[in-house]
């Protein structure tokens, strides 16, 4: 049994009152698109609503932050407001210092913009040294080594929508 993954959830929950944003970037597009499946099909599988879940997409991991945050301002103004925010890209070690500058200054400020948006903002960004590890991460790996991250962030977000969003209490 593997033991690395979100694994069972604490309890369960039903997302069918909460509205999600997906963001991605497009850098990566084949190991976007399964992470992006798999957190579309785990939202749906725990109750929200194919019309709840709001896709938008930047150009690379390095404009998701930004993209987040207009996203989460433009559904508030169109009187849609999201619960949460599942934000995804994947970085691939290069030859140069790109990799770290990008994979530093996304982290800190995904986790910076929770403060200003006041919705959970889910981690969906892998920070691979190979492309073998980015595919592996997808679930897209020749031998399935390891699980669709995807399918973790949507568990992610119903949780902390469900716990900690401006429905929960
Ligand atoms: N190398 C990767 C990038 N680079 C592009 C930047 O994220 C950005 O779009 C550009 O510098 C314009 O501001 N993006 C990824 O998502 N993944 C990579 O591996
Ligand atoms: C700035 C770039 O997109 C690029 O030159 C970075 O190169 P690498 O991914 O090999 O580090």
């Amino acid at each position: 049994m593997a033991v690395k993954g979100l694994g069972q959830l604490d309890r369960e929950y039903n997302g069918a009152h909460l509205r999600v944003g997906i963001v991605h970037a497009r850098w990566n597009a084949v190991v976007i698109e399964a992470l992006v499946n798999g957190a579309i099909k785990k939202l749906r599988s725990m109750g929200v609503e194919e019309k709840n879940i709001i896709l938008e997409s930047v150009p690379g991991s390095y404009e998701l932050p930004w993209g987040s945050k207009r996203l989460i301002d433009r559904q508030k103004k169109q009187g849609e407001p999201l619960d949460v925010i599942i934000s995804i890209g994947t970085l691939i070690k290069g030859s140069t210092m790109h990799f770290e500058y990008i994979a530093d200054a996304v982290t800190k400020a995904l986790m910076g913009l929770q403060d200003k948006v006041e919705i959970p903002v889910i981690f969906g960004l892998l920070t691979c040294m190979t492309e073998e590890q980015a595919f592996a991460r997808a679930g897209i790996d020749e031998g399935h080594t390891m699980h669709n991250h995807g399918e973790d962030w949507g568990a992610a977000a119903v949780e902390m929508a469900s716990k900690f969003g401006p429905k929960a209490f």
